[in-house]
């Protein structure tokens, strides 16, 4: 069972991943596209790995703004199942 990470391990990983913050609990990152297919064709390419990792995204979705929002509900925190989704997430754009 992945543990809720040190916020050293969260800082460190977001400095390495451009756009990535902390946000209370969880890691954040906003995605902007063309227009709103594009931001709904980003989502429905994040289904899959979701789905293998049973792992999910919290998802806002405002016209062509998509914000995406990684923590891992049954440890009330970040873990590493969530750095690995945001890197995955990352190259589906
Ligand atoms: C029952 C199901 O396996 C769990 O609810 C999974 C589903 N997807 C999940 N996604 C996220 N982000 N955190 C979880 O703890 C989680 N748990």
């Amino acid at each position: 069972m992945s543990q809720v990470l040190d916020l050293h391990t969260v800082a460190t990983f977001a400095r390495k991943h451009p756009g990535w913050m902390l946000d209370g609990h969880a890691l954040k990152k906003v995605f902007s596209f063309k227009g709103f297919p594009d931001a709904v064709r980003f989502i429905e390419a994040m289904v899959s790995p979701a789905e293998d990792a049973n792992h999910h995204p919290d998802i806002n979705v405002v016209y062509r703004t998509v914000t995406i929002r990684l923590w891992t509900h049954d440890q009330g925190g970040i873990t590493q199942k969530d750095l690995d989704l945001a890197q995955v997430i990352d190259r589906l754009t």
